[in-house]
């Protein structure tokens, strides 16, 4: 990921240069920073850059080129792909508006472009311009040998303070076994259009990528072990998801289980069903990469999931001195959770360098309730808060939720994308005061939810009335109309959208 908010530059004269020191007994040089960040993925060069701004030495240990999952793997070469999709997909639907055009896709060509973008994104992380940062990049794996320091290659880091920001690798379920199969890390680099790509996972990576592959010509069939795609949203937004899919000649294959995997690749499912195609790309999953960085020797404990156990201001609960952020860590995987995570954890650890911390000076705590998130299908669904059945959970009937479907939306019907809807969930209002409930999710998918999705964001953190968010303007034809008519009809009904009580 590029850096977010410009490039910081060193500030002269506030950089302390480390001091090398030499180890009595096997001479070893060791190297004291302020701060030793392990990872150079979102998480690590967020903290690295904060901690280098504000003046104090950072070495940051990377044992390949920095930029990590959303720069290589993830994010960058995933929308880029889904972007030339949604080109070619909408360029072949286009009859009905009187346009026709003959829509040949090239996958290697499509994966070649998304292959240069990961290149210009990471001209903003290469260690060129991190040292102009003020950050001392170490290549190598970095492993805690004790509680007070990293050993990287022969090399010995000393810091005041650590962050683990190592992030996760794919998940691939045993069933697979040696099947060779590709994941996220490995089919940026195909170099042929796979004959019948076999998927298997409905979360965000399954989706995206079985769209776009269908979208640029290949022939797909996904696995998904649950009864719906997109588990963690609201359950319309996967049926929305799957439907699309379908149109889009996606074989679907939910609530089926693998129970074997032959080389082929074949899957057999629980039901009996064998289903034989060329590539399998495994989507199943991301677990965090901490095994092998020393964390016991450092006494940072993990979870059972393998992610280390922090507070909610990113520090370890077992090791004062070390903070973990992003996927390592996370129990939402996301870059902008990563990179939020990193400025409250360099916050956190920066104030406690100073000789006086006041605790009132201590950054927020991460707040998990608000973050949104956006799978990038065409149509996106983005989502903040809680869903219907959470709202439920927590208040039972009296949470209150409106559906606009995009059917009744402007936009939506000239651009000929009314599959969608938009849900806004609201909390009990005080003494039952409909106009004062306060919003506390919002679901949207349609084109362009991904933007939409910062207006829910906001209305959520800053736990925005109904009636306030009536009140506000939405352009015409946007799609936000959907929020502004969803938010009034709490109070009364609008162009027959109606509130209803939460359902579980
Ligand atoms: C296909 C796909 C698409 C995605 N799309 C999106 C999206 O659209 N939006 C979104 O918000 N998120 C998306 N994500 C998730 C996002 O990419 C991650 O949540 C994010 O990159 C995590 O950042 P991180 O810094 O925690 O970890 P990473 O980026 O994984 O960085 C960890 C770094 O640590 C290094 N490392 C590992 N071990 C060591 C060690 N011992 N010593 C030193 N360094 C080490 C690794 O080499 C790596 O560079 C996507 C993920 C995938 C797989
Ligand atoms: N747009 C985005 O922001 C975006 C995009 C991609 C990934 N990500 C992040 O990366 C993480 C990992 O994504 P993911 O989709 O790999 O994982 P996931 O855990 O979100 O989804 C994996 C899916 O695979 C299914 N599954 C598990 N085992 C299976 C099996 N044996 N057979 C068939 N299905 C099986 C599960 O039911 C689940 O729905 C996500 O949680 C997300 O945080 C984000």
């Amino acid at each position: 990921m590029g850096h977010p908010y410009g490039c910081p530059t060193r500030r002269a004269g506030l950089v302390r240069h480390p001091y090398a020191s030499h180890g009595d007994r096997r001479r070893v040089t060791v190297e004291s920073y302020d701060v030793v960040v392990l990872g150079a993925g979102t998480g690590g060069l967020g903290a690295a850059r904060a901690v280098a701004a504000a003046g104090r030495t950072v070495a940051l240990v990377e044992p390949e080129r920095p930029g990590g999952d959303c720069t290589w793997t993830g994010c960058v070469p995933s929308k880029t792909l889904l972007e030339t999709a949604r080109a070619a997909r909408r360029a072949r639907r286009a009859g009905p508006r009187g346009v026709e055009a003959d829509v040949r896709a090239d996958l290697p060509a499509a994966l070649a472009h998304a292959r240069r973008v990961r290149e210009e994104v990471y001209e903003d992380e290469s260690p060129e311009v991190l040292a102009r940062q003020g950050v001392d990049l170490v290549t190598g794996r970095g492993r805690f040998t004790g509680p007070g320091q990293v050993e990287v290659g022969g090399r010995v880091l000393r810091g005041r303070r650590y962050v683990v920001a190592t992030g996760a690798r794919p998940r691939v379920p045993d069933v697979v076994g040696g099947v060779p199969h590709l994941t996220s890390e490995t089919v940026w680099d195909l170099a042929e259009a796979p004959g019948h790509l076999l998927v298997l996972g409905g979360g965000p990576v399954g989706c995206e990528l079985a769209q776009a592959f269908a979208a640029l010509g290949v022939r797909v069939t996904l696995v998904q072990s649950g009864p719906r795609l997109l588990p963690r949203d609201e359950p319309a937004a996967g049926e929305v998801v799957a439907a699309v899919l379908r149109d889009d000649g996606v074989d679907l294959r939910l609530g089926a289980r693998v129970v074997g995997v032959d080389p082929g690749p074949v899957l057999h499912l629980d039901d009996g069903a064998r289903v034989a195609g060329t590539h399998l790309l495994v989507c199943t999953g991301r677990s965090p990469e901490t095994a092998g960085l020393g964390l016991d020797a450092a006494g940072v404990a993990v979870g059972p999931d393998g992610r280390v156990l922090v507070d909610d201001r990113l520090r370890s609960r077992t090791n004062p001195h070390v903070w973990a952020v992003g996927d390592c860590a996370s129990p939402l995987a996301y870059t902008h959770v990563a990179d939020d995570q990193a400025r409250a954890a360099a916050g956190g650890l920066l104030l406690s360098l100073t000789r006086r911390p006041s605790r009132a000076a201590l950054p927020g705590r991460w707040r998990q309730d608000r973050v949104p998130w956006v799978t990038f299908t065409d149509p996106e669904v983005a989502h903040v808060g809680l869903t219907e059945a959470q709202a439920h959970a927590r208040w039972g009937a009296q949470a209150r939720v409106v559906t606009v479907p995009m059917s009744a939306v402007d936009r939506a019907r000239c651009a000929g994308r009314t599959e969608g809807f938009l849900t806004l969930v609201a909390a009990p209002g005080p003494l039952g005061v409909a106009a004062a409930a306060r919003v506390v999710g919002m679901t949207a998918v349609c084109p362009g939810a991904g933007e939409l999705v910062a207006a829910g964001a906001l209305a959520v953190a800053a736990r925005t009335t109904v009636a306030r968010l009536a009140l506000t303007t939405a352009a015409y034809p946007t799609y936000g109309v959907a929020l502004r008519v969803a938010a009034a009809a709490f109070v009364a009904p609008h162009g027959g959208v109606v509130a209803r009580p939460a359902a579980p």
